[in-house]
């Protein structure tokens, strides 16, 4: 019996380092047996250390992009990341209006090095116009923080922040991840009834560079292939935390996450 091939689209930009972005996206999905498709926002000169330099791609080639995927290709889940300005998120607004299939938003703002991703007024377009459009957003405490604009400093602001996010701003569900706080790494998922909460020991490492980038695009992954939501983040969690405790020692920076670690025969190399 033949079986749908589950795809996933991302919407986002680049990491030539190949550790976040589009290379993190594409490198999840394909592992997590997802059929990989990518609309670039963004061209990023980056790597471990930070970013060197950013061209966004004119609004013209993004519409572009966005029609060779809906006149031709499926897609079971989408997922956006670097969306670097307000006429773009326009753009992609309004393509996602059309769309069906669950949306995934990691609202990315600032890199893990402090460089920022985003215009600083595309902030609030991205809260009123894309949130309500998500079947869940994966918010870090900072994108979190500057969603609610309040400070996240305790478990209990954490879970506070993942209701406001729902009930207040719209979303579909709201994933608080921990990454930034200290102790145990703990995301609270609020689906709109009721509060989940995963969590991990904490890895001892630097090497965390495109773990959200990671951690939605699994999400979006088994969205694609049906998976429930609840039951999605719980997979993307086992998978993320994998891939940090096998992450890589490479470049002079913060290291890529190992997409290989949650194989049978996990790859360790020094
Ligand atoms: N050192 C770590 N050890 C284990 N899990 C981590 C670590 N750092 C982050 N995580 C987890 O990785 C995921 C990404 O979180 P976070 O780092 O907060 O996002 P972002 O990369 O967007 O800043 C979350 O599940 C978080 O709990
Ligand atoms: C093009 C691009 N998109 C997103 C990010 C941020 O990725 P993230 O997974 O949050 O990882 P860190 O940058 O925090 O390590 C990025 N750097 N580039």
């Amino acid at each position: 019996m033949s079986r749908r091939i589950p795809c996933s689209l991302t919407i986002a930009g680049t990491d030539p380092s190949g550790g976040a972005g589009i290379q993190a996206d594409l490198k999840t999905f394909q592992e997590l047996k997802s059929y990989g498709m990518s609309v670039i926002t963004s061209v990023v000169a980056q790597n471990t250390t930070g970013v060197q330099d950013i061209h966004h791609l004119p609004i013209g080639m993004l519409e572009a992009q966005l029609d060779s995927i809906r006149s031709d290709m499926p897609v079971h889940a989408v997922k956006t990341g670097m969306i670097a300005n307000r006429e773009m998120m326009k753009r992609i607004g309004e393509w996602l209006k059309d769309e069906s299939s669950p949306y995934v938003m990691d609202p990315v703002m600032v890199a893990q090095s402090g460089d920022p991703l985003i215009q600083p007024e595309a902030r609030q377009f991205l809260r009123e116009n894309l949130l309500p459009l998500t079947a869940i957003v994966t918010p870090n405490i900072p994108e979190a923080e500057d969603i609610i604009g309040e400070k996240i400093t305790t478990l209990e602001d954490m879970k506070l922040a993942a209701e406001s996010i729902v009930k207040s701003f719209g979303a579909g569900a709201a994933l608080i991840k921990g990454g930034h706080m200290e102790g145990e790494a703990i995301d609270y998922l609020f689906d709109g009834t009721t509060m989940h909460v995963f969590s991990s020991d904490r890895v001892e490492t630097k090497n965390t560079h495109g773990t959200g980038c990671t951690y939605s695009a699994a999400i979006t992954a088994y969205l694609s292939q049906g998976v429930p939501l609840v039951d999605a983040v719980e997979k993307a969690k086992n998978y993320v935390t994998a891939a940090i405790r096998h992450s890589f020692s490479l470049g002079k920076g913060s290291g890529p996450t190992n997409h290989w670690a949650t194989r049978e025969e996990v790859f360790h190399y020094e």
